[in-house]
C-alpha cells in the first residue's frame, strides 16, 4: 500500500487476505472430504457408515464455505482507540488466531449497524466496502462525530451502497441485505430469541428480508440450541419459498425448513381451492371445539343393549358398560386412539363375565385367555366395539365431519344452515390450505394408533440407543469431536438414513418442536394456524412478520391483537418498521391514496427514494393484443431487469395465455417464478415479490373481486423496484388519480 493510493485501492490487500484464508478453508474442508470418501467403510454391521457421517459433516462446510463468496467482506469500523475491524459475511481468523472478519451476526459487528451520528459510541468512521469479485471498486465513508442530524430526518446508514442496491435489477432470487441493513431493522434482526416478536411493516419496508437475517442471527448466535431443534420458516406460497431460498444459504445457514400453510400437515399438501368464506370460516376459534365435539360424536354409547354371537351363544352390549368404560377412558385425558385400548379391555371384561356365565365355565388362568381370544375374534364384538371407539385418522374424521350435514350441525351448533353449506364438501374432495390447521387440531385429539405407536416407540428407542454408540465410535475414530457431538452425529443417522437432515426430518414430523419459528406474510393466518404453530413450537419462540394492511384473507388479520390475543393471550411484543426500500415516493403515494379511499386507515411507509412517477394506459381492451403493446414499449426500456404482468384473480386467463404467442420466444414465463424477463401473476401470486416495473392490468376489477379488495390492490401497486404502469379499460379505481394518464385509446 502506497501512501496515496485510493482509499479502495488501500482496502484490496485486506480483502485478498479474507479471500486467501477463505480459499484455503475451502481447501482443507475438501481435503477432509476427499480422505472420508477415500476411507474405506469400518466393516461394522451398521449399514450407514461413518463415512456418510462425516461426508455430509464436510459437505455442509464446504457448501457454507461456497456460499459466502459474494461480498465476503463488506465493512469496516474505525474506532476512538485508533483500531480498526473489518465486517464480513462469516467471521474467519488466519493461522495465528488473528481475528481477519467479524461476522456480521457476532457482537462486535452490531456498532457497524447501529451507530449513528447522534449515538456513535466509540466508532469514529463506519466504511461501507463495495466488490465486484473479489475486486474493491469502492469504499463509502460515513464519518460518525460530524453534527447529529435534524429530528425527523431521514438518516439511512451506508446512503450510497443502500441505494446502489436498491438499484439494482431484480434477477427473480431475493438478495441479502447483509451489507447494508439499516438501524431499524437490525433492533428486529438481533432482538431476543424468547417471545413472540409481530414486527409490522408497511410494503417493501424489509420485513422479508429482515425475518430471514434474524433466521441466521438466531442460529448463529443459539447454534448448540437451534440446530438440534431447527428453525421452521413459514411462507405464504411455494412460488415465494422459491424466491427467498437463496438468502439463507447466502448467509452460511442451510439447516432451516421451509414451508407453506398449507404443507404445515405432513403427509398432505392441501392445494384444493374454496369461497374464501368457507376458509374465514375454518379459521375461527371455534373450530377447535367443532374437532373435539366430532371427535366425542365418535365415542358412542348404544340406545340399547346390542345382541352379540359369540361362540354359539348370546351376550348383551349394555349402555351402562359402555358408558362407564367411555367414562374411564375420557378421564385419562389421553388421545382417542391411544386410549381405545383401555376402553376395549374394560368392556370385553364385562362382557367375559356374561360369556363365562352363558358358557357355565369357571374364570381360571385357562379360561380366561382363550374365552378373551373368542370375544376378540367375534365378529359381531370386532363390529359393534368398533362403532363404540373406532380408530381414526385425522383425515377420516374431517372427511366424514364435512360430508355429512348431521354430524356438522351436531358438532358446530353455532353455525348457520348457509355457513355449513359453505363447509360442506364431498368426502373426496382436495383438502385445501384452510383444512390443514382442522387436520391438525384433529391429529392432536386423535394421537396416533395405540399398538402401532408402542411398537414404533419400542423400535425407536433400541435404534436410537445403537446409533449413538455408533456415533460415539466414529468420533473416536475420527478425533472430530469438537465439532459435533455423538448425538448430532446419531441424528443425522436417525431412522431413514444418514443423509436425511435434520430439516428433513422436522419437516415430516408433525409433532417436532422447533426451537424458532419465522412467519412472513403473518397477517394472513387464521387462529386456528396460530394454534397450530404455537404446538410446532412449545418454546413460543417466533418471529411474526406482516402488515395488517395487506391482508388477503377473509380470516386474516385486521389487527395483530384480534388475530393473535386469542391463541397467545397478549404474550407477543410489536416492533414497527417505518422506511419503505422497495417502492419509490411517487408509487406509495398511489398506493396510500387507494387505501385511504377505502377507508382503511393505516400510514404508510417513508419512502427512501423519489424514483419515477407511475403511469397510466387508458385502451379500448385490456386484452392480451392490447398488453402486448405496452409490454413491447416497456421491455425495449427495461435492460436486463425483471417484469410483472399482474393481472385480478379472475377474467384475465385470455390475456396470460395470450401474451407468450405475441412478444419474442423466451420473453414471457411459463408460469410461477421462472428465469424469463416476463412474468404474468396474478394478485394473490404476486404477494411478497418484486419487479424492476410492473404493468397493472384492471386495478377496478382487482378492487371489486375480492372482499379484501383495496388490500389486494394496495400489494399490487406496491411491488415495483423503479416503474409502474396501470393498464385500464375500466375507469380507475378511487384514490389513484394521482397517476399521470398516457391515453392510447383516443
Ligand atoms: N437495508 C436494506 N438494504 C438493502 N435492501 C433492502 C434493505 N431493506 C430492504 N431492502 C430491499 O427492499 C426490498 C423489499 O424488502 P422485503 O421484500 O423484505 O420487504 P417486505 O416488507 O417483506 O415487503 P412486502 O410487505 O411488500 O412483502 C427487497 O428488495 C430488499 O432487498
Amino acid at each position: 500500500m502506497t501512501q496515496h493510493a485510493s482509499p479502495a485501492a488501500a482496502e484490496q490487500p485486506v480483502v485478498d487476505t479474507a479471500y486467501a484464508r477463505l480459499d484455503e478453508l475451502r481447501s482443507t474442508a475438501q481435503e477432509r472430504l476427499d480422505a472420508v470418501r477415500r476411507s474405506r467403510p469400518s466393516g461394522t454391521a451398521q449399514s450407514r457408515s461413518e463415512r456418510d457421517a462425516f461426508a455430509q459433516l464436510y459437505e455442509d462446510r464446504l457448501a457454507q464455505l461456497r456460499g459466502v463468496e459474494d461480498r465476503l467482506v463488506f465493512g469496516r469500523l474505525d474506532l476512538r482507540d485508533g483500531t480498526t475491524r473489518y465486517v464480513g459475511r462469516i467471521g474467519m481468523s488466519d493461522e495465528d488466531q488473528r481475528q481477519l472478519l467479524v461476522d456480521w451476526r457476532a457482537p462486535g459487528a452490531e456498532q457497524f449497524y447501529q451507530a449513528t451520528a447522534a449515538a456513535a459510541g466509540d466508532v469514529v468512521r463506519r466504511r461501507h466496502i463495495a466488490l465486484r469479485g473479489r475486486t474493491v471498486t469502492g469504499v463509502e465513508d460515513e464519518v460518525l462525530d460530524l453534527d447529529a442530524p435534524a429530528e425527523g430526518d431521514l438518516v439511512l446508514s451506508g446512503e450510497g451502497a443502500l441505494m446502489a442496491a436498491l438499484a439494482e435489477h431484480r434477477t427473480g432470487r431475493m438478495r441479502d441485505i447483509v451489507g447494508t441493513i439499516q438501524a431499524e431493522q437490525d433492533r428486529v434482526v438481533r432482538a431476543p430469541l424468547a417471545g413472540v416478536l409481530v414486527v409490522q411493516g408497511g410494503p417493501g419496508t424489509g420485513k422479508t428480508a429482515v425475518a430471514l437475517h434474524r433466521a441466521a442471527y438466531l442460529l448463529y448466535t443459539h447454534r448448540e440450541r437451534l440446530e438440534r431443534s431447527g428453525v421452521l420458516v413459514v411462507g405464504p406460497s411455494p412460488v415465494f419459498l422459491r424466491y427467498i431460498e437463496q438468502v439463507l444459504p447466502s448467509l452460511g445457514e442451510t439447516g432451516v425448513v421451509m414451508s407453506t400453510p398449507a404443507e404445515l400437515y405432513p403427509g398432505v399438501v392441501a392445494r384444493g381451492a374454496e369461497d374464501p368464506r368457507a376458509a374465514a370460516l375454518k379459521g375461527d376459534l371455534r373450530m377447535a371445539k367443532v374437532v373435539r365435539r366430532a371427535v366425542d360424536a365418535r365415542q358412542v354409547v348404544p340406545a340399547e343393549p346390542v345382541p352379540l354371537r359369540v361362540e354359539g351363544t348370546t351376550v348383551h352390549l349394555r349402555p351402562q358398560v359402555v358408558a362407564e368404560a367411555r367414562a374411564r377412558a375420557r378421564r385419562s385425558g389421553k388421545p382417542h386412539n391411544a386410549v381405545r385400548a383401555t376402553f376395549v379391555k374394560q368392556v370385553l371384561d364385562s362382557l367375559l363375565g356374561q360369556l363365562a356365565r352363558e358358557l357355565r365355565v369357571t374364570l381360571d388362568e385357562h379360561s380366561r385367555p382363550e374365552l378373551l381370544a373368542s370375544l376378540r375374534e367375534a365378529p359381531d364384538v370386532r363390529r359393534e366395539v368398533n362403532l363404540c371407539w373406532m380408530p381414526l385418522t385425522p383425515e377420516r374424521l374431517l372427511a366424514d365431519l364435512l360430508a355429512d350435514p348431521r354430524r356438522l350441525a351436531a358438532a358446530a351448533p353455532w353455525t348457520t344452515p348457509a355457513q355449513r353449506r359453505l363447509l360442506a364438501r364431498p368426502r373426496d374432495a382436495a383438502w385445501t390450505p384452510a383444512d390443514v390447521p382442522l387436520l391438525d387440531e384433529a391429529a392432536e385429539l386423535l394421537g396416533e394408533d395405540d399398538t402401532a405407536a408402542r411398537l414404533e416407540a419400542r423400535r425407536a428407542a433400541a435404534e436410537r440407543a445403537a446409533e449413538v454408540r455408533y456415533a460415539q465410535g466414529a468420533l473416536q475414530l475420527s478425533g472430530a469431536g469438537a465439532m459435533v457431538s455423538a448425538e448430532l452425529l446419531a441424528d443425522r443417522f436417525a431412522d431413514h438414513g444418514p443423509r436425511l437432515s435434520l430439516a428433513e426430518r422436522a419437516g415430516a414430523d408433525r409433532t417436532w418442536a422447533f426451537g424458532h419459528v419465522v412467519v412472513d406474510e403473518a397477517q394472513e393466518l387464521t387462529p386456528m394456524h396460530w394454534r397450530l404453530l404455537a404446538r410446532r413450537c412449545p418454546s413460543r419462540s417466533m418471529t411474526l412478520v406482516g402488515d395488517v394492511a395487506q391482508t388477503a384473507a377473509l380470516g386474516g388479520a385486521t389487527s395483530w391483537a384480534a388475530a393473535l390475543d386469542p391463541v397467545l393471550e397478549g404474550r407477543w411484543t410489536l416492533e414497527e418498521l417505518t422506511v419503505g426500500y422497495r417502492t419509490p415516493a411517487g408509487i406509495t403515494a398511489v398506493a396510500a391514496g387507494v387505501l385511504e379511499a377505502a377507508g382503511v386507515d393505516v400510514r404508510p411507509p417513508r419512502a427512501a427514494r423519489e424514483g419515477e412517477p407511475p403511469v397510466a394506459h387508458r385502451l379500448a381492451r385490456t386484452d392480451a393484443a392490447a398488453v402486448a403493446g405496452v409490454l413491447r414499449g416497456e421491455l425495449a426500456r427495461l435492460g436486463g431487469g425483471r417484469l410483472a404482468v399482474v393481472v385480478p384473480r379472475r377474467g384475465h386467463e385470455d390475456l396470460a395465455a395470450g401474451l407468450p404467442g405475441l412478444l419474442p420466444p423466451g420473453t414471457v414465463g411459463a408460469g410461477g417464478l421462472d428465469d424469463a424477463p416476463v412474468s404474468v401473476l396474478d394478485v394473490e401470486q404476486v404477494k411478497g415479490l418484486e419487479f424492476d416495473v410492473v404493468v397493472l392490468v384492471e386495478p377496478l376489477d382487482v378492487l371489486e373481486q375480492s372482499p379484501r379488495g383495496a388490500n389486494d390492490l394496495y400489494v399490487a401497486l406496491t411491488r415495483p423496484t423503479q416503474r409502474l404502469v396501470v393498464v385500464h379499460a375500466r375507469d380507475l379505481p378511487p384514490g389513484m388519480g394521482a397517476l399521470r394518464a398516457l391515453d392510447r385509446s383516443a
